[in-house]
């Protein structure tokens, strides 16, 4: 035991010493960056302590303080620099130059392999050629059933709330929705409620995510050989087995069918439509598969999950945040109701392709959503050569944070009404694309999402069932928010739902 202290504190200080060594010329670069006052040997880091609630608190205050100078904001965690950039043409030339991501994005790869979002920036270079077009309209416009299913089955549950006591939504069926939906439409599996979301497979995943992100906020934890000791590290192995061994299956047995049906010599290498009648992202992934041989089975796993992953959570939440935002803004939730009225008077018919461009309203409800509560509050790139900027210098390894939060609330982006919850900001014809840039929720230029389209389409489809059926009530003014990867509500976050 004493032997193993002694020799944690030697790499711990020696860590110190080799990062404090490189960083040196960062700190003569990045000299007059807003910052905070250092701690000797650990810098900034101690305001990341305290919860997630605390971790919010760090992050508004920094992002007022780059906004006020209009200056990205400088960090030290431990003798390494992190910069955070709320905006503006520094989040574009950021973006685009730096496709690296920090070491700690490592800690997903037990579970998302070399996927877009883990993978090292040279395997995502080359396989983003091939996946970016994944979410393109046509194949998004082939979901809108399984979509418009899966809104339905959410109306029928919520029913069960109608005058009963305030009630959870995300956590009661969001979260499950999402999860169903994402699944069907990356695997191409009909029926999967029953065969693959199952309870067990919901709680794994459930419980991976919230590991994973007790490993990002433990420090001491970072180190692989300190994890790999821990019961955290057995549970989350343990998780990842359970949802690698849905995902395995149901790749291999797909994987056969396809190749049995190029076997048969099918002219038309699609899989059969009248199979799952729409274009899996599993289909799309065999396809390239067959004309490119880096994509393994390996590989082609670690894309399937990291889309579960990357779709999933993000969506449930915002679609959780716009209700809960159109139920504390009543004019806001008439106008949304008129738009469907407009669109569908008094029908509960699906929605239909044509329907979702006419849903401007809708779109804008979503947007002002976004910029104020983005599900993943801020991403990271790592600056892996230096970089000029307007504002800056950055050096060469640095972390640098594309900061969502911040750019959604900037003052001086969005002006003085910047915490009002204004949908109609987004029908402003003076919006541009300076604007763009600060609406981060999806990230910005190279490796942001890929997954907007769908994203999108879900919502609106999510929206229009349940506006159309229930009249939304909630205590969101007030809401209190905390981080941990994601944006996570603390208190005034139910919901009450009446039959229109
Ligand atoms: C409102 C919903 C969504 C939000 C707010 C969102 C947000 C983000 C963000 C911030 C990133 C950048 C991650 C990083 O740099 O670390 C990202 C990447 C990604 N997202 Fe989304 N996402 C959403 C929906 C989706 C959906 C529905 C899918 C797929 C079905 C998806 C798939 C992905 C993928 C594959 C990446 C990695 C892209 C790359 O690195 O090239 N996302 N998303």
């Amino acid at each position: 035991m004493y032997i193993s202290l002694v020799l944690m504190g030697v790499a711990l200080c020696g860590a110190y010493v080799a990062a404090w060594y490189r960083t040196r010329r960062a700190r003569r670069l990045l000299a007059g960056l807003p910052t905070y006052p250092e701690l000797p040997f650990f810098g900034n880091v101690h305001r990341f302590f305290g919860g997630g609630e605390h971790l919010l608190q760090t992050l508004a205050d920094l992002s007022e303080k780059a906004d006020e100078k209009n200056l990205p904001f400088l960090l030290w965690v431990g003798p390494c620099p992190v910069l955070m950039f709320n905006g503006g043409e520094d989040v574009k030339a950021v973006t685009n130059a730096f496709i690296e991501k920090p070491y700690y994005y490592r800690f997903g790869r037990p579970w998302l392999g070399n996927g877009l979002v883990t993978g090292p920036g040279s395997i995502w270079k080359h396989n983003i050629k091939n996946l970016s077009g994944s979410f393109n309209s046509s194949v998004v416009d082939g979901y809108q059933a399984v979509f418009n299913a899966q809104a339905q089955k959410l109306v029928e549950n919520m029913k069960k709330e109608v005058g009963a006591e305030p009630f959870d939504a995300m956590h009661k069926y969001l979260a499950y929705t999402t999860l169903e939906t994402v699944c069907q439409t990356a695997l191409g599996v009909p029926q999967i409620s029953d065969s693959i979301v199952t309870t067990e497979y919901y709680e794994a995943f459930n419980t991976a995510v919230l590991l994973l992100i007790k490993r990002g906020l433990n420090l001491l934890q970072h180190f692989d050989w300190v994890y790999q000791l821990t019961p955290s590290y057995r549970q989350l192995m343990k998780c990842i087995g359970i949802i690698h061994n849905v995902s395995e299956t149901v790749i291999n047995r797909r994987k056969l069918e396809w190749e049995e049906k190029n076997k048969s010599g099918a002219k038309d290498k699609e899989l059969d439509p009248s199979e799952t009648r729409f274009k899996s992202f599993l289909d799309i992934l065999l396809e390239v598969s067959e004309r490119d041989e880096s994509m393994t089975l390996d590989q082609l796993k670690a894309e399937v999950d990291t889309i579960i992953v990357g779709g999933q959570e993000t969506v449930a939440t915002t679609l959780f945040y716009c209700l809960l935002m159109i139920g504390c803004n009543n004019d806001v939730q008439n106008k949304l109701y008129e738009e469907f009225k407009g669109i569908f008077g008094d029908s509960k018919r699906p929605v239909q392709k044509g329907d979702l461009t006419q849903m401007k309203y809708c779109e804008a409800v979503i947007q002002e959503t976004l910029r104020l509560y983005p599900p993943v509050p801020a991403v990271m790139r790592y600056a892996d050569k230096d970089l000029k900027l307007n504002s800056c210098i950055v050096p060469k390894d640095t972390a640098c944070g594309i900061n969502a939060w911040g750019g959604g609330r900037s003052r001086r982006c969005w002006g003085p009404d910047v915490l009002q919850y204004r949908p109609e900001r987004w029908l402003d014809s003076d919006l541009n694309h300076t604007h763009a840039t600060y609406l981060l929720a999806f990230s910005y230029g190279r490796r942001s999402c890929i997954g907007k389209k769908y994203a999108m389409s879900f919502l609106k489809t999510a929206l229009a069932y349940c506006v159309r059926e229930f009249h939304i009530t909630s205590e969101a003014e007030k809401l209190k928010l905390r981080v941990d990867l994601a944006l996570r509500p603390v208190s005034g976050h139910l919901i009450r739902v009446h039959l229109r």
